[in-house]
């Protein structure tokens, strides 16, 4: 069966994992990835991962002009780079080439550009790519629609090197229609990949809701789930909260 053609923006922390997990479907292969540097330059992530093949060329940003995704095409564009990165793929969204753009914080101009490039091709940006984050999401909807009136915090923590606040636990804030001021709060220590916490406060009770990430390969396993649903869909925006909102309410079992 042909393989399912990706091509990643980032090769960090998460985009190496991310790699990883692709690199270990077999129904995928990795053709190329793009990082800000010329590190590693045409190396391959495969091997630069342990892997026994050649997969995922690397390339850095100087590399990419506008040919760069005709000659090398793929089925989807999975970015884990920066807010910057989706400024370099405005070809392959107008080639209709699905994007799933995982960066947690973006300005207002990268999110007009985001709602731009859905008009060509399926685009998908979440905060937080994983499955258990985004049922976490849908949950605690439900949960502050039954207790309409607890007190609500977020405590999210993170590595000790994250700068930005999480871009996961403002998105919680926005959905929950929560001051991101007052009851978001972040800590920041050791090697932490990613926990969220909501806490429902009533008089007599606390209902608590907390997903952790305990592995960057949570993201890659999302990002695959993300690449599987965008194949076939038609332009758009997408998020994975209104993913597995839906799937839940057509009981359709996510993972
Ligand atoms: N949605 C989600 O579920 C998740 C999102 N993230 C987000 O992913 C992003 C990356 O996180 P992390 O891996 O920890 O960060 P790192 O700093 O470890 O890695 C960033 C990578 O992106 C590359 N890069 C930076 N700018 C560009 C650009 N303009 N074009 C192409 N490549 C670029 C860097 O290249 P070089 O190596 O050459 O410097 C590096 O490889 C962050 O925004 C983070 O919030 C992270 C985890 C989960
Ligand atoms: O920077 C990270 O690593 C992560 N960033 C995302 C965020 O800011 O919410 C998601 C995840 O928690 C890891």
């Amino acid at each position: 069966m042909k393989q399912i053609r990706i091509g990643i923006f980032g090769f960090g922390k998460t985009g190496k994992v991310v790699a990883h997990e692709f690199l270990n479907e077999s129904l995928f292969t990795l053709a190329w990835v793009v990082r800000k540097s010329n590190q590693d330059h045409h190396k391959y992530a495969s091997r630069l991962l342990g892997h026994e093949f050649d997969a995922g060329e690397i390339f850095s940003i100087e590399d990419i002009h506008n040919g760069f995704f005709l000659e090398r095409p793929v089925d989807a564009l999975v970015d884990f780079s920066g807010s910057t990165g989706i400024y370099l793929y405005k070809k392959a969204a107008e080639a209709g080439i699905p994007i799933v753009a995982a960066i947690s914080k973006y300005e207002q101009e990268e999110i007009n550009l985001i709602k731009t490039f859905s008009k060509y091709t399926a685009v998908l940006h979440s905060p937080n790519i994983t499955l258990g984050i985004n049922v976490l999401m849908v949950a605690a909807q439900i949960l502050q629609k039954i207790a309409p009136h607890a007190d609500i915090e977020i405590v999210e923590e993170h590595f000790k090197g994250k700068k930005e606040t999480s871009g996961t636990a403002v998105r919680i804030a926005n959905v929950l229609g929560l001051n991101v001021e007052q009851h978001l709060n972040s800590i920041r220590v050791g090697g932490i990949v990613g926990r969220h916490e909501i806490i429902f406060g009533m008089p007599n009770q606390t209902i608590r809701l907390l997903h952790e990430s305990i592995s960057r390969a949570a993201f890659g396993q999302g990002a695959i789930f993300a690449v599987k649903y965008l194949l076939g869909q038609p332009p758009g925006l997408y998020t994975m909260e209104t993913i597995i909102a839906e799937m839940f309410r057509e009981n359709i079992p996510v993972y």
